[in-house]
């Protein structure tokens, strides 16, 4: 990359780098513009990163180190072959063994896995821990599908994977469809192959290796992170206020957990079908039940309690999505990528909604984060505002290699004190950089910084 002094100059070189013949690179290309503009301050106040050419930190940074891509082969119940294909994307190891979750959804392909695994370098920086970043999965639809034909997934997709894995090489984790139950059927599968009891996957049932509090680490950490991120912009704090969710897994109900224990009001939840509006407070055990144990949809809330509202998707109007519109305080999009456009932010503002804090990986589309960020809506990207998960995976690698067990008050503890430090960080960043409480381009610098300075050590 040549030497940029404008941002112009900056649009052109990202420009180059698209790849026109490939439409499922977009949303890999959207993660990559947001990062490589929002860190133009850093090109014209450092040489190091502008001027030296001949570490091409940029170039070497937006191309993975490898995309392992692999078919998988297995029975469903009604002893049908069944042929799915599974990924791993080995983006960046310059900080430490790659890292990063495994998603199962119908929608995954290339392009959304190089999105996922370019966050994940940035956001594992960002918790000062030695961890590289990657990102996998499978276009495997788990929904509908019995327990035994995941448990049969799950097996076939890792006697693949176990061949390009292990403690110091990558270590998967959980997203969106593996949760719990997926991991401990990967890992059983990985010491079949292997014969090798270590600690090669995070999200671990607890019996085998797993961490206390890690199911709860990125919906808490959410919450940890907006808590230091309001007293440091000196806004009022959570307590008492009505704050809208989206997503019913794992991050959005841990997210509500948390704000309920906090003293907030979380009054919304959502799935790929529709939205709970229950103005007097979420019932969390139902929702637990709902979604952790029956794994069926949020109509079944509204039956239970017919004086919360259930809006279909079907039902709003296009470009706009129901849980944006509730008035709040506090808003956490907790369910999937570009799940808050433009019209959502417009209704948010309309509403004198505070701050918004990313639970889900890139949940706004760049529409929506330039229309908050004009509104001074205090926005928590979600490389900062949702690394408490990999971070608590972080610490089960330790404890798995130190063959210890850390109680759940020793990892709160440093759950905490890890989101605290990365928003202090972001935000000591942003108005280092004259950009005071922006903590995307804040998140973005400090994040870039640490990998690059990595990779210029490294050499080539
Ligand atoms: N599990 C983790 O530790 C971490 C997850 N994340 C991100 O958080 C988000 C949610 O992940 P999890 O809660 O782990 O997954 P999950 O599988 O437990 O839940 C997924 C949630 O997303 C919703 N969802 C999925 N596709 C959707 C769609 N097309 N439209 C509307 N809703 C949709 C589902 O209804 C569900 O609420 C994802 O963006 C994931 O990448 C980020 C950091 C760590
Ligand atoms: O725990 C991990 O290794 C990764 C979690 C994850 O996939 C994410 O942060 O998006």
């Amino acid at each position: 990359m040549k030497r940029i002094n404008t941002i112009v100059d900056a649009k052109a070189e990202i420009e180059k780098l698209k790849n026109p013949n490939c439409a499922e690179d977009d949303i890999f290309f959207q993660a990559m513009e947001e990062v490589l503009l929002s860190i133009f301050p850093l090109f014209k106040s450092d040489e190091v990163y502008s001027k030296n050419a001949k570490n091409a930190v940029i170039r070497r940074l937006i191309t993975p180190d490898r995309v392992i891509k692999f078919k998988v082969v297995w029975m469903d119940d009604n002893n049908e072959v069944q042929v799915n294909t599974g990924y791993r994307v080995q983006f960046n190891n310059a900080l430490g063994p790659y890292k990063g979750g495994l998603r199962f959804h119908p929608s995954v392909n290339e392009g959304i896995l190089k999105f996922l695994g370019f966050e994940q370098i940035l956001k594992n920086a960002l918790t000062g821990l030695p961890l590289g970043g990657a990102k996998g999965g499978s276009d495997f639809d788990p929904k509908g599908k019995s327990d035994f034909e995941v448990m049969k997934f799950c097996k076939a997709f890792m006697r693949e994977l176990y061949k390009h894995i292990g403690p110091r090489i990558d270590v998967p984790a959980g997203d969106i469809g593996v949760g719990g139950r997926e991991i401990g059927y990967l890992f059983g599968e990985y010491k079949r192959m292997t014969s090798a009891f270590e600690g090669v996957l995070t999200g671990k049932p607890f019996f085998f290796g797993g961490s206390l509090m890690r199911p709860e680490a990125t919906g808490y950490g959410v919450v940890y992170f907006t808590r230091k991120m309001l007293e440091l912009d000196g806004k009022e704090s959570l307590e008492g206020k009505v704050c809208t969710v989206s997503g019913s897994g794992n991050v959005a109900l841990h997210a509500i957990e948390k704000l309920q224990q906090l003293g907030a009001n979380p009054v919304t939840c959502t799935d790929s079908k529709g939205m709970i509006y229950d103005a007097r407070g979420l019932d969390l055990a139902l929702l637990k039940e709902l979604k952790f144990v029956r794994r069926t949809s949020l109509e079944e809330y509204a039956k239970v309690h017919p004086e919360a509202a259930y809006t279909p998707v079907s039902e709003y109007p296009e470009g706009a999505h129901a849980v944006w519109d509730i008035p709040c305080y506090a808003a956490f999009p907790c369910a999937t990528q570009n799940e808050l456009n433009k019209k959502d932010a417009e209704n948010l503002v309309k509403n004198g909604c505070v701050s918004v804090s990313e639970g889900a990986n890139m949940p706004s589309t760049t529409e929506a984060i330039d229309l908050m960020l004009k509104n001074k809506i205090c926005l928590a990207p979600a490389k900062a505002a949702n690394a408490g998960g990999v971070a608590v995976s972080g610490f089960e690698m330790s404890q798995n290699a130190a063959m210890q067990r850390w109680s759940f008050a020793k990892v709160d503890v440093k759950l905490q004190e890890t989101m605290e430090e990365i928003c202090e960080n972001v935000a000591s960043t942003a108005k280092e950089f004259g950009v005071e409480g922006n903590y995307v381009v804040g998140a973005n610098i400090a994040g870039f910084k640490r990998v690059a300075d990595a990779m210029i050590a490294e050499g080539v």
